[in-house]
């Protein structure tokens, strides 16, 4: 399989993206743990993680290195099964790649698509569905959302590692998914970017109704963007917090993190974060 197919194949919802978001629950997972075979022996990542999100809710995860983050995210993308308990999407047991889901990768250097150009990167999902014209107008829109509408027509190994990551979060926001899931989506950007491409997502989400997962190591961006934040600990990782977030929408960069509850929030994750 050539890296385009198998993007394709992880990402099945490149090929099919439709319909609105039933109501209900997005995700449920009822005691979900993973074990990974290593050279040293079976190695437990993550044990007996229980939660359910609802449909177009925003959590973000945090939690330090090495706690089983991403490892999470790959049982819901369909990407690894856990060892034992079940992870359900719409309901349905997640068994492989679900066609709602669109994973951001961290490492998005590897996820585009060297010989193409940012705009056919930014397209390469809604090749089988859409013709040229619509694709276009859905790419530009999509790169123009993350600031990069004069670079289309370059290649991708030409622009800075910040670009080449909001390359693929134009990516994932063309096809418009109902879940999206990101693995430090802002990690690599610098602070007016990043805060630009947080309300970005936030007018997706407003727009699309999409439900939204994301990691990320910082604990300000988990709580302006997120419903509720998901502190993981320990080892082998257990989800040890969910946290309300009880900030009115929409939220504003400067204002929001000056309220009581803002700093509430940050305070509670910060002891929970502490005491691992
Ligand atoms: N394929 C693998 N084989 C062996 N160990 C693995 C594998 N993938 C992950 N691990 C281990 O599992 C643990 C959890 O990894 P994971 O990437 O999920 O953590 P994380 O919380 O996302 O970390 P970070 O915040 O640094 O990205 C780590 O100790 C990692 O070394």
């Amino acid at each position: 399989m050539n890296q385009e197919e198998s993007l394709l194949e992880t990402n099945p919802s490149f090929a099919d993206n439709h319909g609105d978001a039933p109501e209900g629950l997005a995700f449920d997972l009822a005691g979900v743990s993973v074990d990974l075979a290593t050279e040293g022996g079976k190695l437990s990542i993550l044990q007996d993680v229980n939660f359910a999100m609802k449909t177009g809710e925003i959590v973000g995860i945090v939690g330090r290195s090495g706690t089983g983050k991403t490892t999470l995210l790959r049982v819901l993308g369909g990407l690894l099964a856990p060892t034992s308990g079940v992870a359900r999407v719409y309901g349905q047991a997640i068994d492989g790649p679900p066609a709602t889901v669109v994973t951001v990768f961290q490492d998005y250097g590897n996820a585009l698509l060297p010989w193409r150009t940012v705009a056919r990167n930014v397209g390469l999902g809604l090749e089988r569905t859409m013709s040229k014209a619509e694709r276009e107008a859905r790419v530009d829109e999509a790169l123009k959302m993350v600031g990069l509408h004069s670079r289309g027509n370059e290649f991708p190994w030409r622009l800075s590692g910040g670009m080449q990551q909001r390359v693929q979060i134009a990516r994932a926001l063309a096809m418009r998914p109902r879940i999206l899931l990101m693995d430090e989506p802002f990690g690599a950007l610098d602070a007016m970017t990043k805060a630009a491409l947080q309300d970005e997502l936030l007018k997706v989400k407003e727009q699309t109704g999409a439900t939204i997962l994301f990691i990320t190591h910082d604990m300000d961006e988990a709580v302006y963007l997120s419903d509720r934040v998901f502190v993981i600990a320990g080892s082998p990782g257990t989800l040890t917090l969910q946290y309300d977030v009880d900030l009115a929408r929409p939220r504003h960069q400067i204002n929001t993190r000056e309220l009581p509850a803002y700093l509430a929030a940050r305070h509670e994750l910060a002891l929970a974060l502490e005491v691992e």
